[in-house]
């Protein structure tokens, strides 16, 4: 298909190996996901901000800003949201190979699309984490107003609500935002990376 559209591949001479080593750091996605008002937002911004403070290279992929921007247009049918994850993928992989830890906040509620983006990248490189809280705590919380709006109709398709979020089988890590503060999840997260020494 690349060749009919006469779009060739080209190798970047620089590697991600290249730029790992001179990071001091290996590269990797960390996929939040979980409902809306679980805190992935705040516990990747609190993650990317602890790394930054040491020097390690960073960034933030939010489904509100990205829906700004790059996935302007896209709502939250299964079908734009299949998309948007997908995009966002591609994104994230782009990401890595510029040897950058990339935290991505988004709903992603369907197993499928989490999957197909899993298999974008080598398995150490992908860190699922599941961003667990009872529906009725994000509800309480309700941050933006969204599930008052989702539960008076005015809002349809809200994951939770009307539409399904289908919970991760087999995530590199589970943060229960009802049990931890958002430093001890943060902590957890710079441990896990120790171990898999990411860091
Ligand atoms: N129908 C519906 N369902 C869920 N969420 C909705 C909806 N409409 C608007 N919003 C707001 O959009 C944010 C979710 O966008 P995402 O890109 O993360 O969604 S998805 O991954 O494509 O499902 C989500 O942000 P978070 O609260 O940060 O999760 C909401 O603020
Ligand atoms: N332990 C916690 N972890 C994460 N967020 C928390 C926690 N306790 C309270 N919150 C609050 O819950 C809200 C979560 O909102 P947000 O991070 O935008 O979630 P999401 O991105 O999943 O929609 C924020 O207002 C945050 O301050």
């Amino acid at each position: 298909m690349g060749e009919k559209q006469n779009i060739i591949w080209h190798q970047s001479t620089i590697t991600k190996i290249d730029r790992q080593l001179q990071n001091k750091h290996k590269s990797c996605a960390i996929w939040f996901t979980g409902l809306s008002g679980s805190g992935k937002s705040s516990l990747a911004n609190a993650l990317d901000h602890c790394l930054f403070t040491k020097n390690i290279q960073s960034y933030v992929l939010d489904g509100d800003n990205i829906r700004h921007g790059l996935n302007k247009g896209l709502g939250f049918s299964q079908i734009d949201r299949k998309e948007n994850i997908r995009r966002i993928g591609e994104v994230s992989k782009l990401f890595v190979d510029s040897g950058q830890i990339v935290s991505t906040a988004f709903i992603s509620p369907f197993r499928e699309d989490r999957l197909q983006v899993r298999e974008l990248f080598p398995k150490d490189e992908f860190i699922e984490v599941y961003v667990k809280c009872p529906i009725s705590i994000c509800e309480s919380r309700d941050p933006k107003g969204l599930y008052k709006k989702a539960r008076s109709g005015e809002i349809i398709e809200f994951t939770g609500v009307s539409s399904p979020y289908e919970e991760p089988t087999n995530p590199e890590l589970v943060i229960e935002t009802d049990q931890l503060t958002i430093s001890e999840s943060v902590d957890l997260i710079i441990q896990y990376l120790k171990i898999k020494r990411i860091l």
